[in-house]
């Protein structure tokens, strides 16, 4: 299938609370562009959720601001596990309890932190 945009560039619009929370169908679609990245179920909200390696605790803490400044300027805000060697994010959309395009874009935009 052709892919004519690109998701960690696109810009995070603010996220109203009658969003509409995207389908089955829309988030299978766009789970292909974020390889590695889960589809997850918990407390009836689904989430986005990966877990990048590193080779020590600082880096993971770099790795972990970096993620940080990026969510602010997108005023998206992911929960991060920042521990010994490894940093797991999840991304989900608090205002609509549940996955908006934003967190797919920010999702993207967090592997490009990663692979630099
Ligand atoms: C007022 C402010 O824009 C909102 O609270 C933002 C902040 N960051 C956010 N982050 C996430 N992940 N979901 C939100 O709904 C959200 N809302």
């Amino acid at each position: 299938m052709n892919i004519d945009h690109d998701l960690a560039t696109e810009t995070c619009e603010a996220c109203r609370k009658d969003a509409p929370r995207l389908t089955a169908q829309q988030i299978e679609t766009l789970l292909v562009e974020v390889p590695g990245w889960q589809w997850k179920k918990a407390e009836g909200i689904d989430r986005l959720e990966k877990e990048y390696a590193f080779s020590n605790f600082l880096t993971a803490l770099a790795f972990t601001n970096k993620v940080g400044e990026m969510a602010e300027k997108r005023d998206h805000h992911p929960d991060i596990l920042t521990s010994w060697g490894r940093v797991k994010l999840t991304w989900y959309t608090h205002a609509i309890g549940g996955l908006h395009r934003n967190d797919f874009r920010c999702a993207a935009a967090s592997d490009q932190l990663y692979n630099g």
